[in-house]
């Protein structure tokens, strides 16, 4: 029973800030595949600039690079909210009772408890918060705390025993890259190249991505 690997994002481009920490993830947890899920409608946060198709198609790109890594669309092919709980019951439905582990970074996990129906995402998978050496950022909130007391593995190996429920914190590279970065470069004529895969930049310029700064853009 090795168990699946699981990363969402808006992905707006996906860049090495979120492939790296996934490989290694995958590493430690032992699995050997991470599933990379574009988000449709991102909940909690403005339209992104690419539409979901370029997203999609940028992160099959990405993920094309490197077998372990596979692209589910089902987020992308939703006309509602990406919500996390939807994905993951649907994906606990398909591959029963499987070590399931949800990656997010510590910035995300900061607001985990404003998240949709968040308490069940505890029970239907384990949570792996992928932490960057010298970016603390502010405390968990209380609640937060309380949930990782019951909940945390120190060991990986141990954790993935399990279907679910735990929670494990795991440094990763420190990779001070964001897509805000890259779509502000790209508006300013710089190039983002060595950030992200040659083969998603090659998309961006052949599609002319993000060129223009403000809101979304749809395309
Ligand atoms: N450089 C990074 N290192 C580790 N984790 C990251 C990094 N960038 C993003 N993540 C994590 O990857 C997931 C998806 O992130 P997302 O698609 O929002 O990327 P982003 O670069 O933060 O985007 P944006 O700049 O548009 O907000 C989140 O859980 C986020 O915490
Ligand atoms: O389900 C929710 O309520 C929820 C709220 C915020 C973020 N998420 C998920 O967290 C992942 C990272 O989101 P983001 O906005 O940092 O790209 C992505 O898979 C989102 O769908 C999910």
């Amino acid at each position: 029973m090795t168990g699946l690997a699981v990363l969402g994002g808006t992905f707006d481009p996906v860049h090495y800030g979120h492939l790296r920490p996934a490989e290694e993830i995958r590493q430690v947890l032992g699995v050997d595949e991470v599933l990379l899920i574009p988000a449709g409608q991102p909940p909690h946060r403005g339209l992104p600039r690419s539409n979901p198709e370029h997203r999609l198609a940028m992160t099959e790109l990405a993920a094309a690079c490197h077998p372990p890594f596979r692209v589910l669309d089902w987020e992308v092919r939703k006309q509602s909210p990406s919500y996390a709980v939807e994905t993951l019951s649907r994906l606990r439905t398909e591959q029963g009772d499987i070590p399931i582990a949800f990656i997010l970074g510590r910035d995300a996990f900061l607001r985990f408890d404003t998240w949709h129906r968040w308490r069940e995402i505890l029970d239907l998978v384990h949570l792996v918060v992928a932490c960057r050496p010298g970016w603390a950022g502010p405390e968990l909130p209380e609640i937060l705390k309380q949930e990782t007391q019951k909940r945390e593995f120190q060991d990986a190996t141990d954790m993935m025993q399990r279907a679910a429920g735990g929670i494990f914190f795991q440094d990763v590279t420190g990779l001070a890259i964001s897509s805000t970065q890259i779509r502000e470069l790209l508006c300013q004529g710089r190039s983002p190249r060595f950030l992200l895969p040659g083969a998603v930049l090659d998309y961006i310029e052949r599609q002319g991505l993000y060129r223009t700064a403000g809101p979304a853009s749809g395309g």
